[in-house]
Formats: structure tokens, sequence, C-alpha cells
């Protein structure tokens, strides 16, 4: 029976910093002691994990993702607190644990799978198979600090995945190389997910966490600050997302627009406000992409709202600039800045004077 407890764990990591400072907390990462010359990474974390149990981490960046899979992989021991586990445990982040540059691949999968667990027997009789998998072909005895680093991803990855483990951490940020791999890594990462007893999963990916997890814990700055059921934590983090977006801080608005492609990517329709929203970061980005402003329109009529005269001007000159022998578009561009002359910005009026004369030797 497989079981991972966190009781009351702490990572600190001693650092150097600037003196003259004010300690306090940025919008990413742990906060710092300036007078301790420590960053907490994590601070007071306790869960008990059970069979079948799939638990997402979610948070901004330097929340503690990353270190609590280290933590509980036995990476950082706690500074505080203790772990407890029952099974086998196996990791699949970027760098894997115990790699030695100067041995060879052969001997790294010696090395790393004794580390995993795995006796001499066990390790040679999955040798060939590993090897195949990895692709490497001569190069497997050659040191490792030759190899490319889409190699010594190959290599990390057909290592770690050669045991079957009943506790899996997983950081979904993971590499694995060139896109021929990476699909075969991602069968072998789903087999493994399947297998295992419990999960352990970090992600940006709030759709991939919904679907993949049962629980889900959100950090920020290295405390757990929301605990639950997947879905309802992800549902609560997107509510909290688009409802900082509506203050149009910037921060916000590409937060929207970065769950709104994750959610398209993954095949999920983000709300119309997401999508909005998230238009209207891209927007700021490429101004004159007509799809986009056709889209961000279509997005604002779908949700009642007005179209401002401003936006569809933008919208009318990016297409026109694509197509300028639209006279239908022509003719509106003309009759909303006729209608709207105190609506819209002397720097918008300018835009489409310009288009108006790029045009007007256009036949009618
Ligand atoms: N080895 C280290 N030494 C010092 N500080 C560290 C170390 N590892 C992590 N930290 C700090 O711990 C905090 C948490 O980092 P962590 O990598 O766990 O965040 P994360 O949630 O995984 O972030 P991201 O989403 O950006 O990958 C950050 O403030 C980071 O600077």
């Amino acid at each position: 029976m497989a079981r991972l407890t966190v009781e009351g764990a702490w990572v600190e990591f001693r650092v150097s910093l600037a003196r003259g400072r004010r300690a306090g907390l940025s919008r990413t990462g742990g906060q710092i002691d300036l007078e301790r010359g420590m960053v907490t990474a994590l601070r007071d974390i306790s869960f008990e994990l059970r069979e079948g149990d799939r638990l997402g981490l979610m948070g901004h960046n330097g929340a503690g993702k990353s270190t609590m899979l280290r933590l509980l992989a036995g990476v950082y021991p706690p500074t505080r607190g203790r772990i407890t586990s029952i099974g086998t445990i196996s990791t699949l982040f970027n760098a894997t644990p115990g790699l030695n540059i100067d041995g060879t691949g052969r001997e790294n999968l010696i090395t790393c799978g004794l580390h995993l667990g795995l006796t001499r027997r066990q390790i040679a009789a999955k040798m060939d198979e590993i090897i195949d998998f990895a692709e490497l072909g001569d190069y497997i005895d050659l040191p490792v600090r030759i190899y490319s680093s889409g190699m010594m991803t190959r290599l990390g990855f057909s290592i770690a995945t050669a045991v079957e483990p009943e506790i899996l951490l997983l950081d979904e940020g993971l590499a694995t190389g060139d896109a021929q791999f990476a699909q075969k890594a991602e069968r072998k990462m789903n087999e493994l997910i399947t297998r295992s007893s419990i999960l352990v999963i970090a992600s940006h990916s709030e759709a991939l966490l919904a679907s993949m997890c049962t629980r889900c814990l959100l950090l920020e700055h290295g405390r757990v600050i929301s605990d639950g059921p997947a879905e309802t934590l992800v549902a609560s983090y997107r509510a909290s997302v688009i409802e900082a977006a509506r203050t149009d801080d910037l921060n916000g608005l590409k937060r929207a627009y970065e769950m709104a492609t994750d959610m398209a990517r993954r095949g999920e329709r983000p709300p119309l406000e997401l999508e909005e929203q998230g238009l209207r970061h891209a927007l700021t980005i490429a101004p004159d992409d007509a799809g986009m402003w056709q889209r961000y329109v279509s997005v604002l009529t779908m949700q009642g709202r007005s179209v401002a005269p401003q936006i569809e001007v933008r919208m009318i000159l990016a297409i026109l600039a694509n197509d300028p022998s639209r006279l239908d578009l022509r003719n509106r561009l003309d009759a909303i800045l006729a209608a709207s002359a105190d609506d819209i910005g002397e720097d918008i009026r300018a835009l489409a004077r310009e288009a108006a004369r790029q045009t007007a030797s256009l036949p009618n």
C-alpha cells in the first residue's frame, strides 16, 4: 500500500544577498529573509497521499512546485518537519538526479538504476530495452559529457522510466527532446502515470491538472493557500485569474492569455470573458492581426457587450491592410469616423486617414 506523508515540512535555501535592500515578497518566488540570508521555498507543508491519489501542484513562477517535487523525492531534506513514504518513488524531472557526465551512457544506466532501487540483475535484464528506447546507438558507450542536450534528455528519460514506480513525481515542463522522441516519451509517460499508485504532478496547465488529478494544492510564495478537489480548485483559480484581469492589470491579462491558449491547445473552450481578456493581451503584441480583431469583436458580441467605435475601426483597418479592395469596409469606416467624432482618439484617426490615402487610388 503506497503512502506519502508530509508533516510540517519547510525547505529553506541559504543564499548570499546584497545588503541594503528591504526584505519582502516579489510577485514570483519564495520569501526572502535578508537578515538570515535565506529563501523560504516551502513553508509548513502538510498533506497525506494514499493509493489512487493524483495530486496536482499549481502556482505562480517560483511558488515552490519543483521544490516540493524534489522534497518528496528526497533530493532536498526538509529543513524542518518530516516526510515519510511507503513504496518506490520515481521522478521525471528535467535533470536526472545522479547523472555522471564523465561516465558512459551505459555506466550511467547502471548507477542510476541502482540509485532507483533496481538490482544489478534487474538492470542487466532491462539494459537492451532501455538502450533501444533511448535510440543512442554507439553513443551509449561514450562519455555523457560529449552528448548533445537532446541526447542527454533521451538518456535521462530512458533511465527514469525504466522502473515502474508506486509513487511517480512528475514535472510537466519536462523537456523530452525532438518531436519524434517526444511522442514516444509521452506514450511512455502516460503508461507510467496509469500504472502508478500515487502521482504528484507540477504544472502551469490548469486544464491538464483538471483532467489528470483528483486533488490539487495551490501554492503561493511557498505556502499552500488552497487544497481541494482538482476541478473545484481549477475552477476557482480560473475565476481568480478572470477577476484579476478585470482590472486591466497587464500581468493579469497575460495570465488570462496563457490560460485561454492552454485550454484551447488542450481542446477545451475557454469561457468567453477569459478569451476576451486573452485576446486583449494578444492584440497588444500583434495589433495588426485582422483575424484576432474579428474574433475579439465576435467574443464581445457573444457576451452581449457593445463594440466601441474605436475597436471596430481597429478591426476594419487591420482587415483593409490585407484586403484594401473591401469597399463595404471603407464605407463603414467613413461612416463610423463621421458618426463618432468624439469617441475616437487622434492616433486611430491618423491610422484611418493613412488607410484612406492608401486606398484612395483603388477603384470603387
Ligand atoms: N537551489 C536553490 N537555491 C536557492 N533558492 C532556490 C533553489 N531552488 C529553488 N529556490 C527558490 O525557491 C523558490 C521556489 O522555486 P521553485 O523552483 O520550487 O518554484 P516553481 O513553483 O517550480 O517555479 P516555476 O513555475 O517557475 O518552475 C524560488 O524563490 C526559487 O528562487
